[in-house]
């Protein structure tokens, strides 16, 4: 039966692979609830030499060698952040470059010795501006964003065993209730492109697992505002009565605001 379970995570993650051709060697990929570690384990294979796997889950899990790993709750807000500064590859605070001339230029509006002429008001405006889209540029750093995020079963035994390698029982949870299901598949999915919109390079990609339902179009249309081709996928290898699907998102687009994402309908 685990070994059964095993092959089903592998088999999804290199046939979504050999079709879409999503790895390249050098590229930064994050993989949201990683655990045990299949897809990252690919991701680790097909990125190597020089590519980094950046693995989330809410289980300690020991992670596949060479995958980076960050454990915590990926809908909590503050994971979220601890992720991106991690991909970006050092957690200092921000650095913003000065913004002194508008300073000057404001201070001397308010003294009453000089007025802002339109050229004044383009410096500052553009004082303002450009570090947040430098800043956001910067941020872009991921290429393959993956979630095959789905909630894990409560532990009821196994407390005495303390194990970190042996916690593959916990992670195929579905409640049996489709509705719920697919409302707490699309609220991981929400969260994912969230992260996606802030981290992913233009021309990047997102893989995300969700549980068929009334809501998946209308996060389809969001990925379509976002990205230049969007698939959807049951693998093979996925059981034919399961509700479960895949959102295959190629080519980010540059330059969408995330207002025109988020509410694309
Ligand atoms: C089906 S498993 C992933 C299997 C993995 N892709 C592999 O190839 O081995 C789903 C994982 O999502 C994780 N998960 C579910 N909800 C999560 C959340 N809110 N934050 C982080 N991880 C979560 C679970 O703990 C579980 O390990």
């Amino acid at each position: 039966m685990r070994k059964q379970a095993y092959d089903y995570l592998e088999t999804n993650d290199r046939q979504l692979n050999e079709k879409y051709k999503l790895f390249k060697k050098g590229q930064t990929v994050v993989d949201l609830g990683y655990a045990p570690g299949s897809w990252s384990q690919v991701a680790h294979d097909r990125t190597s030499p020089n590519g980094r796997v950046i693995g989330i889950d809410i289980l300690p899990v020991q992670p596949p060698k060479g995958v980076s790993t960050i454990q915590g709750n990926f809908l909590s807000p503050l994971v979220q952040q601890q992720v991106r500064d991690y991909v970006r590859n050092g957690d200092s605070g921000r650095s913003y470059p000065a913004t002194e001339k508008l300073m000057t230029t404001a201070e001397n509006e308010e003294n009453g010795t000089k007025h802002m002429t339109e050229e004044d008001l383009i410096t500052v405006e553009k004082s303002i501006l450009e570090p947040e889209m430098a800043q956001e540029q910067e941020d872009k750093v991921v290429d393959v964003v993956l979630s095959d995020m789905s909630a894990p079963w409560d532990q009821t035994t196994g407390f005495w065993k303390r194990s970190l390698s042996d916690p593959y029982r916990r992670m195929m949870n579905t409640s049996g209730v489709n509705f719920r299901d697919h409302i707490g598949s699309m609220e991981l999915c929400e969260a994912a492109l969230d992260f996606a919109y802030e981290t992913l390079k233009p021309g990047g990609s997102f893989v995300c697992k969700f549980f068929q339902g009334a809501e998946d179009k209308a996060f389809e249309k969001k990925l379509k505002a976002l990205f230049a081709k969007v698939h959807r996928e049951k693998p093979e290898s996925s059981r034919s009565e399961s509700r479960e699907n895949f959102f295959v998102a190629l080519r980010r687009k540059d330059g969408v605001s995330k207002g025109t994402v988020f509410t694309a309908v």
